[in-house]
């Protein structure tokens, strides 16, 4: 079988498009061939070993974008090891509580297919350049504006993903 992993993401404004280039980089130093791509524009599964699939989190939900493909995908994705990431700002504050609800917008994608990891990420939040829905929301919620991305956890997270994956 071929040894190329899938990394695939949804993003709205870039961050978790970062996150995943990252995650690919990671998996590339450890030897593999590895595609990064929008979930979007993935259109056939049959050559990869497996897949890393993330998106980040808009109002306690991922995006619709990876769920769909998921769900699409789901009877190959079983037979491949699977890892997810989840990428929000409230999770720069690493409590129980808040990584329990930023768990819980994994848990639809986790009933189609069981992910042997999962990673949560704090993301970036720019004050410009946001729809004008987003900039509403976030002047309503007071979001803090800010990159808390944490590179090394997200390296740290790949190598452990990859490590999995060569023992399934
Ligand atoms: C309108 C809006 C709603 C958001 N809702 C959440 C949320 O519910 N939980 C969370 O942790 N982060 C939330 N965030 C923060 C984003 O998940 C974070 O900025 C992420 O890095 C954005 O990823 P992207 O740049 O790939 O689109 C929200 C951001 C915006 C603009």
């Amino acid at each position: 079988m071929t040894e190329r992993i899938l990394v695939a993401y949804a993003t709205r404004y870039g961050s978790t498009a970062e996150v995943a280039e990252a995650i690919g980089d990671e998996l590339r130093k450890a030897g593999v061939d590895v595609d990064v791509r929008p979930v979007g524009e993935v259109q056939d599964l049959s050559p990869y070993r497996a897949a890393v699939i993330g998106s980040p989190i808009y109002m306690g939900k991922w995006l619709p974008e990876p769920q769909v493909f998921i769900e699409r995908n789901q009877q190959r994705l079983r037979t491949i090891p699977v890892a997810y990431f989840t990428v929000g700002l409230t999770v720069t504050d690493r409590s129980p509580e808040i990584l329990r609800k930023a768990e819980a917008s994994m848990d639809s994608v986790r009933l189609l297919v069981n992910p042997v990891e999962v990673g949560i990420f704090p993301g970036r939040l720019k004050s410009s350049g946001l729809s004008f829905t987003d900039r509403t929301i976030v002047k309503m919620i007071r979001a803090t504006t800010g990159d808390f991305r944490d590179w090394g956890a997200v390296r740290a997270w790949a190598q452990a993903v990859h490590q999995k994956i060569i023992a399934t």
